[in-house]
This record gives C-alpha cells, structure tokens and sequence, in this order.
C-alpha cells in the first residue's frame, strides 16, 4: 500500500462524514439554501486566492522543473477553471459573483487558510502537499458520489459543478499531487511522515467543517472589525 493509500484508509472516517453532509447531499438533491450558497462562494473565493498562493510557496520549493510546471499549471487552473462551479452556484442564487467577492472569512476558511499557511512557511515539499491533498481527493469523490447516486441530467441546476468536480482534471491533480507525495515519503523520517499525517487529516477536518461553517452561516462571536492597533 502506498503512503497516500494509507492517509485515505487512516481517514475514511471523515471522508463519509463529508460524503453525507447535508450541504453536499442538497447539492445531488438540487437543493442547498441560498443563504448558505452565498456564504460558501464569499469564503470560497478568498480561499482559492490563498491556495493559488501557498502553490507559489510551494513551486518556490521545488526541486526540478516537473514540479516548477505542476505547480505553475494548477495555479493557472484555479484562475481561470475553479470559476465555472462558482458561477454555478451564483446563477442558482442570483447573485453577482462580484458581489461576494473581498469579504471577510469566517473563523473557519480562516483557520484552514492559515493552517495550510502553516505547513507551506514551516514545512518541506511532502509537508504542503500534506496539507493541499485533501481539497482535490475530497471534492473529486464528493463529485463521483453525487453522480453515481444521483446521476444528474444536464438540466439539474448543479450538473456543471457535480460534473467539474467528477471530472478528469481534477482526478489528474489528485493522482499527480499523491505520486509526487509518495515519492516525498520513500526519503521521509519517521517526524516528517507524521508531520504530512497530521497536516493531512487537519485539511480534511477542515474541508468537513468549511462545508458545515457555509450551511450554518458560521460568524465570528462578534463582527466588530480590528480598526486600529492603539
Ligand atoms: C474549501 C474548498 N476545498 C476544495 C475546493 C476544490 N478545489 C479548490 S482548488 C482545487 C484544485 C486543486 O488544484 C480544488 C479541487 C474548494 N473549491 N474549496
């Protein structure tokens, strides 16, 4: 078994716990609350700019020009791919994508953001992919469920984003990211594996509770903004 078959073993739990989410269900079932599409994409956004970021922390650790490349195309796909399914989601809701664009993060997609921040300042290669991994493993098995269990015509209104996400690109980046890990970990020590364990089952605690944050409208105890440091 390799090291990454074993962090998805180690993690099934979580995995189903996703999988059953009543946000991810509604979206098989054509049915998720506007107010929680709404601040799903406001948090989302804000995270896809940090997880275009923290590729750029880890291109600059990079060992050879086929990571450099890796790296420099899945920045390039968050830009200008990740878009669609937010798109769909704003047509559902219709709103403007602009309009949920620059708000401040709830204490969750703060907390996973700055978590990622984390391993991607502190830690090695094998380490960032430890803590990427889970967003393209967990949304491309969220979109193979729904397909199997749901299988949508084009004309369920969430059919472009079950289907980006159930799609070979995002299979692609998930399979890659896990080959380049495992040939991290044939040279890691005993420290650095349960760094990447650690970093890798936070993520995927983290992409549960970003789901559970989105349908329960998370807030911070109070919105009173930080003005000035006097
Ligand atoms: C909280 C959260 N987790 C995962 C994704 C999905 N996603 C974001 S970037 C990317 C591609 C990785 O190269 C994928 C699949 C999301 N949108 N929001």
């Amino acid at each position: 078994m390799t090291f990454t078959d074993q962090l998805r073993k180690d993690n099934d739990d979580i995995f189903q716990f996703i999988l059953s989410h009543p946000f991810v269900e509604g979206i098989g079932k054509g049915e998720v609350p506007n107010k929680a599409i709404e601040h799903y994409i406001k948090a989302d956004f804000e995270y896809l700019n940090a997880f275009m970021k923290i590729y750029g922390i880890a291109l600059a650790k990079s060992t050879n020009r086929k990571e450099i490349a890796y790296f420099h195309k899945k920045i390039d796909f968050i830009l200008n791919d990740e878009i669609h399914p937010h798109r769909n989601f704003c047509d559902y809701i219709g709103v403007n994508y602009e309009e949920l664009q620059g708000h401040p993060l709830p204490p969750t997609a703060d907390h996973y953001i700055k978590h990622m921040m984390y391993h991607a300042q502190m830690g090695n290669l094998g380490e960032i992919l430890g803590a990427l991994l889970p967003c393209p493993w967990t949304y491309l098995e969220i979109g193979r469920e729904l397909i199997q269990k749901y299988n949508p015509s084009n004309t369920h209104p969430f059919y472009p984003w079950i289907t980006f996400y159930a799609d070979k690109s995002v299979e692609n980046t998930t399979r890659e990211m896990c080959e380049l890990l495992d040939k991290y970990m044939d040279h890691a020590s005993p420290v650095e594996q349960l760094n990447v364990k650690d970093a890798f089952r936070k993520s995927c605690q983290l992409e549960l509770q970003f789901w559970e944050m989105a349908y329960n409208y998370e807030q911070w105890p109070s919105k009173e903004k930080v003005t000035s440091n006097e």
